[in-house]
């Protein structure tokens, strides 16, 4: 039987490749070799990174040249009602950081959220997209893509929904840039999140486009979709889930949890999260809905890159009469109960905390609750970050809990 060491030898002599391991050993045993090999030559000890609780083998779709595991602390928020379209219950959020004090105060706020009676949520829209560059001769050809595109959307939706039983075409816009064209195919991907759905259904109706128009492919992804970079588009379009949330917060219950008072919130969220971003040309509007976000789709298997369009979210709070009205409404939230990293032990675990591990009833439903959930506990990472500011107590809090 191969073991790690001699499998090491093999590549040191040239043999194998790295990424050839799987084929000639079981997957734990190629792991463990790899780590073998890198210990040798870095120096590193890798005996920790070896201490995973996951089956290699079934890792596979997830991972290549794996070497063992990261392992990151997950804690758990809540219980937060949320009184969303899918989620209508009370929700544990589990998430996974390394920053201290983050749990603390999105704890914090779902305890605000929880004794003021809960949070709104909905899911405003749902679209993930994908859009193709095209090279043609000229703007005339550009133009006669286009048209031919806004056409033939059925046509376009039957080759595209061929490859998946679940994905459905929504809609296709063209853009124009001189000699070229980009189509934005939106699809529902119900319970996935979808990437790799899109993809595959959008390569059909390219197909299509070069078979019927003058229109050459020049790259599946045109960076229109806008995945994994700071894009407007996804910002006033949406991508994903465009999901809001919100509450109101009696003013006692303000001063009680979030030690200052409703007008402080209110003016911090307007000189900070409005003033201080339209300065800065930011295209999020908040205070740190990325750090819900990030450590959400760490723990419940989401495409953690994502986050960059998880970002766009703006914060709204106003101080009304009966107490401290605030919002958050993240515009491109891109999440999956299905497929991806959703598979993944620890992640299973996390998404049945929040019950809803994978496929809804009806399709896309889990995907729906996972996005009112996470807007909620951004909700709650809002108001809290927002009255530790508004109190001063930012830098001491991180001093006790974060170093
Ligand atoms: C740290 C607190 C919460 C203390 O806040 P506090 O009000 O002194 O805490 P408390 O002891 O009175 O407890 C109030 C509630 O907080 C929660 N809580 C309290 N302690 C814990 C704990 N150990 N573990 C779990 N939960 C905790 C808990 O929910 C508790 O209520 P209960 O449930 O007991 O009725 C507060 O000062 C705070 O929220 N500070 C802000 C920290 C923060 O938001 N950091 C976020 C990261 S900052 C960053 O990454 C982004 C940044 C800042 O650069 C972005 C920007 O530019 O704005
Ligand atoms: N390819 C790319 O360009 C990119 C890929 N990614 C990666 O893509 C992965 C996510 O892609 P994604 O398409 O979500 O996942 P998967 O590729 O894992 O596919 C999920 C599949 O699950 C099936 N399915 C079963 N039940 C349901 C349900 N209730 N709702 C929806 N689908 C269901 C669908 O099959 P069927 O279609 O047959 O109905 C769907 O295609 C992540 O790993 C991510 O990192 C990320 C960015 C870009």
């Amino acid at each position: 039987m191969t073991d790690p060491s001699a499998l090491a030898d093999r590549v040191r002599d040239g043999e194998l490749r790295l990424h050839e391991l799987e084929a000639h050993a079981d997957h734990e045993t190629a792991a463990a070799a790899r780590r073998e090999l890198l210990e040798a030559e870095t120096g590193a000890d890798l005996s920790t990174v070896g201490e995973y609780a996951f089956d290699a083998e079934a890792a596979e779709p997830n991972i290549e040249n794996m070497i063992g595991g990261a392992q990151v602390p997950m804690g758990v928020v809540g219980p937060v009602p949320v009184d969303g379209e899918a989620a209508d219950e009370e929700h544990y959020l589990p998430l996974a950081t390394s920053e201290g004090a983050l749990l603390a105060s999105v704890n914090r706020g779902c305890s605000a959220i929880r004794e003021a009676g809960g949070a709104t949520a909905r899911v405003l829209k749902n679209g993930m997209t994908r859009a193709p560059v095209f090279s043609v001769a000229d703007v005339g050809e550009a133009a006669t893509v286009a048209a031919w595109t806004r056409e033939n959307v059925d046509r376009l939706a039957e080759a595209a929904e061929s490859t998946t039983s679940h994905g459905e075409l929504t809609d296709v816009t063209p853009y124009v840039v001189g000699d070229s064209v980009f189509l934005r195919f939106v699809y529902d991907t119900k319970d996935a999140m979808g990437m790799n759905m899109a993809t595959i259904a959008t390569q059909e109706a390219c197909d299509l486009v070069e078979d019927e128009t003058p229109a050459s492919l020049v790259a599946l992804s045109g960076n229109l979709c806008t995945d994994k970079k700071p894009a407007a588009i996804n910002a006033v379009e949406g991508r994903g889930r465009t999901v809001a949330a919100d509450v109101l917060i009696p003013h006692d219950q303000v001063e009680a949890k979030l030690k200052t008072t409703a007008d402080a919130i209110a003016e911090a969220n307007t000189r900070k999260n409005l003033v201080g971003s339209a300065k800065a040309g930011s295209l999020g509007f908040n205070a740190h809905a990325a750090n819900v976000v990030a450590a959400a789709f760490l723990a419940l298997g989401q495409d953690i890159a994502q986050v960059v369009e998880g970002s766009n979210a703006i914060t709204t709070v106003e101080a009304r009469e009966e107490g401290l009205y605030a919002s958050v409404t993240i515009a491109s939230l891109e999440v999956g109960t299905v497929g991806g990293g959703t598979k993944l032990p620890t992640q299973a675990e996390a998404l049945d905390v929040v019950g809803v591990r994978g496929g809804g009833d009806p399709s896309g439903s889990n995907a729906d609750a996972l996005a009112e959930v996470i807007a909620t506990g951004a909700l709650a990472g809002e108001l809290s970050l927002l009255g530790a500011l508004a109190s001063s107590h930012l830098s001491s809090a991180h001093e006790e809990l974060g170093r």
